[in-house]
């Protein structure tokens, strides 16, 4: 019997397909795993023949249905893979068959298809014009170099007709998938041995020949991350009964790499920009822990528990809803998990309240000392020296270090200071009350004193945590070998934490990586967004050195985003409900529509006129009903690590966006005065690098100081 192979080609439009097309497949697909090649050419119903004038003489058409057509690669070599490629409306399949030619790429020894006839087409006219241009893209590589990078004859051509980036687009749908990455990465000024260690290396298998095996099967077994090889007829309709979901599949090699390496030899890094995957390797990096052992257990922490429901659906997704494995995994949020430990530790439990009180009794307690320092000095002062440091008395505070802090305090103001925290402390303890971080402190101290309850931590989002919070990850696991797997973006830092990882006992040196390929929003979406941060550094994850968006890129295209200032706030909102009306028309579903402002108040307004026009909404706060039908409406904030078809920014006005009373004056901390502008810039850069396909930036009055530089 042949065996059977689905291309990724094939799965972006799969679920798309109306149900008898989609029954069409399934029954087609039967036939290959039934009958023999022979008897496949015999069929009638299937009807497997070659395609005229085809660039590729193993392409193949099937019949599907009266109308549809799928479109084979067929071995010529005597192997037995049979791969599925596309399935086309008639006519549409021969043209696209006749045009595409697959070949095996010569460094990373995978499976790709480049539109030859396009290509011949299109590198003339280029040519041309890279005759008299000043410089070309790829001047300061030699053909050796492209060469040993795996690019051929034909996409060598064209690639030296290019003369700029904008070339390089619009050859982007044409060229071969590992080609055009390789020269993605040149063109972004990556060094050759950065691009074969990051393009070629990861993809190559570690037993390649040095000679390229030509043979389809042995080439289909090489393109993990495009194609998905079936192994039984179980398997078969399984794959294709339920939603594909391709991130459980066609992970990039990059993913695949961090999340499927046997062991690390300690805590592992994994950084990149928005909806680079990071949530996705966590994710199969668990899948993978799980196999390495019956009985260890993992704890998966993410920010939110809005957040950490929505992981522990997709890791049931990931595996298959297999109860003993997910009965080894515990998904939830760090506070969460240090509550837990200090709950089966003592019968009376202190309950924790949120920033709003906790100012309040900052100021209760400077005016009962009458100290000469404003409440929410106090309570930055509490949150990053006193907690960040775990200090306990006195006169740890006196010789504590206070870097990062913009204003010096002598010891006659730090005992001031202390005096503030004891008074603070005392308002908790009397009310029987507490605060998060100090429920990790207890629960870092309650686990240093047991065996370690979990074999494996894995961490996600992990830039908004603060040393507490480490603390508490850190004791959860012994340290060594695969211990923590962290993966976060430092350019979402949106929540007032500074870290360093490697005072913590967390160093990764040598076990950090990078995503680069971004799988959510268009590349219009993305580099407008990345322009909102152009102006600013932001700290590493692990707190040292700056870090970088180089080479950050997606591979899907749409619209720009509409970037608007409205007269007055019912304007604004009035074109917010013409958007969504639009999107609605255009066949969005209202949960595919997010919106978001700075302020709840600013979506009352926004949810009341949505009401009013008849369109269901959502109010985002914590957990989302599932299933729940409405546009969702949330704060900046609480749009972290979701996403949406399209997202509407609503009211980035000036003293919104930056919200004035959140910015330490400059005068009273100049380093806090930074933080807190990076921090709010964050959080426009996290709102808007949730929308997949259409984003809008609007405001009424004066614009965001934020936005002038992009738009
Ligand atoms: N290999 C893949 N193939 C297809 N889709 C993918 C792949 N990896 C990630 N995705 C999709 O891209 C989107 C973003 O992925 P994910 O949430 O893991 O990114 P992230 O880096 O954690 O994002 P953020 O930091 O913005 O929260 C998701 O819809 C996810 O399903």
């Amino acid at each position: 019997m042949p065996r059977l192979a689905f291309a990724q080609s094939f799965w972006d439009g799969y679920d798309t397909l109306e149900k008898p097309v989609r029954a069409g497949v399934r029954k087609a697909m039967a036939k290959f795993q039934a009958m023999s090649v022979a008897a496949l050419n015999a069929d009638k119903g299937l009807h497997l023949e070659s395609v005229e004038n085809a660039r590729d003489p193993r392409m193949r058409t099937i019949r599907i249905t009266d109308f549809w057509r799928g479109v084979v690669l067929a071995p010529d070599d005597g192997s037995d893979m049979f791969l599925l490629v596309n399935v086309l409306p008639h006519d549409d399949a021969y043209t696209w068959a006749a045009k595409r030619l697959y070949s095996a790429n010569s460094a990373t020894r995978a499976l790709e298809v480049r539109d030859a006839v396009a290509l011949d087409e299109l590198t003339p006219l280029y040519e041309t014009a890279a005759r008299t241009a000043p410089r070309l893209l790829f001047a300061d590589v030699s053909d050796g170099t492209l060469r040993e990078l795996g690019i051929d004859d034909q996409v060598l051509r064209a690639a030296r007709s290019m003369v700029d980036k904008a070339q390089l687009e619009a050859f982007a749908t044409l060229l071969p998938e590992d080609q055009l990455e390789v020269l993605q990465y040149l063109a972004e000024g990556f060094s050759p041995e950065e691009v074969y260690r990051d393009v070629v290396a990861v993809r190559r298998p570690a037993d390649a020949p040095a000679e390229p095996v030509e043979d389809l099967a042995t080439v289909i077994s090489n393109t993990h991350a495009r194609i998905r090889l079936v192994s039984g007829p179980h398997e078969l309709e399984e794959m294709l009964e339920k939603p594909f979901a391709a991130w459980r599949v066609f992970l990039h090699p990059s993913q695949r790499r961090v999340a499927y390496r046997t062991s690390y030899g300690g805590p592992v890094q994994v950084t990149g920009g928005p909806g680079t995957g990071k949530t996705v390797a966590a994710l199969h990096r668990v899948r993978h822990l799980l196999g390495r052992s019956e009985d260890g257990r993992v704890l998966l922490t993410t920010y939110t528990n809005a957040l950490a429901a929505g992981l522990r659906e997709l890791l049931g997704l990931l595996l298959d809803e297999d109860e003993k494995l997910l009965a080894r995994v515990d998904v939830t949020t760090v506070d969460a998990f240090a509550n837990g430990v200090v709950r089966a530790d003592s019968a009376a439990v202190c309950k924790p309240i949120g920033d709003r009180e906790q100012r309040q009794l900052w100021e209760k307690a400077v005016k009962q000392l009458d100290l000469p320092f404003t409440a929410q000095f106090l309570a930055q002062e509490y949150r990053h020296v006193v907690l960040g440091q775990n200090l306990r008395d006195l006169d740890a505070y006196l010789a504590a270090s206070r870097r990062g802090r913009g204003s010096g305090l002598g010891p006659a103001r730090r005992r001031e200071v202390w005096s503030g925290v004891e008074r603070f402390e005392q308002f908790l303890r009397d009310r029987g009350e507490t605060t998060h971080l100090r429920v990790c402190a207890r629960a870092a101290e309650i686990l240093a004193d047991r065996p370690a309850p979990y074999a494996h931590v894995v961490v996600d989002e992990a830039q908004d945590l603060h040393p507490a919070q480490w603390r508490v990850l850190r004791a959860a696991v012994f340290p060594g070998p695969d211990d923590l797997f962290v993966t976060g973006d430092p350019h979402q830092r949106i929540y007032d934490s500074r870290v360093s990882l490697r005072s913590l006992g967390i160093t990764t040196t040598g076990r950090s990586f990078r995503l680069r390929v971004n799988y959510r929003s268009t590349e219009e979406i993305l580099a407008w967004s990345a322009r909102l941060l152009a102006p600013v550094t932001v700290d590493t994850l692990e707190g040292e050195g700056p870090d970088s968006l180089a080479g950050y890129r997606s591979l899907l295209h749409g619209r720009r985003p509409q970037v608007r200032g409205y007269a007055t706030r019912q304007e604004e909102t009035e074109a917010l409900v013409e958007r969504v009306r639009t999107l609605l028309a255009e066949g969005l579903a209202p949960h595919e529509i997010g919106v978001c402002a700075r302020f709840n108040l600013s979506l009352d307004t926004a949810e009341e006129k949505l009401n009013a026009a008849g369109i269901p909404v959502l109010r985002v706060r914590g957990r989302v009903a599932q299933g729940a039908e409405g546009v969702r409406l949330a704060t900046m904030h609480a749009m972290k690590g979701l996403e949406f078809r399209a997202v509407s920014v609503l009211g980035a006005a000036e003293g919104a966006v930056p919200f004035a009373r959140e910015i330490t004056p400059r005068e009273a901390d100049p380093l806090q005065h930074d933080a807190d502008l990076l921090r709010e810039r964050c959080l426009l850069f996290v709102a808007c690098t949730r929308a997949r396909e259409t984003l809008s930036v609007t405001w009424s009055g004066t614009a965001s100081p934020f936005l002038p530089h992009a738009v």
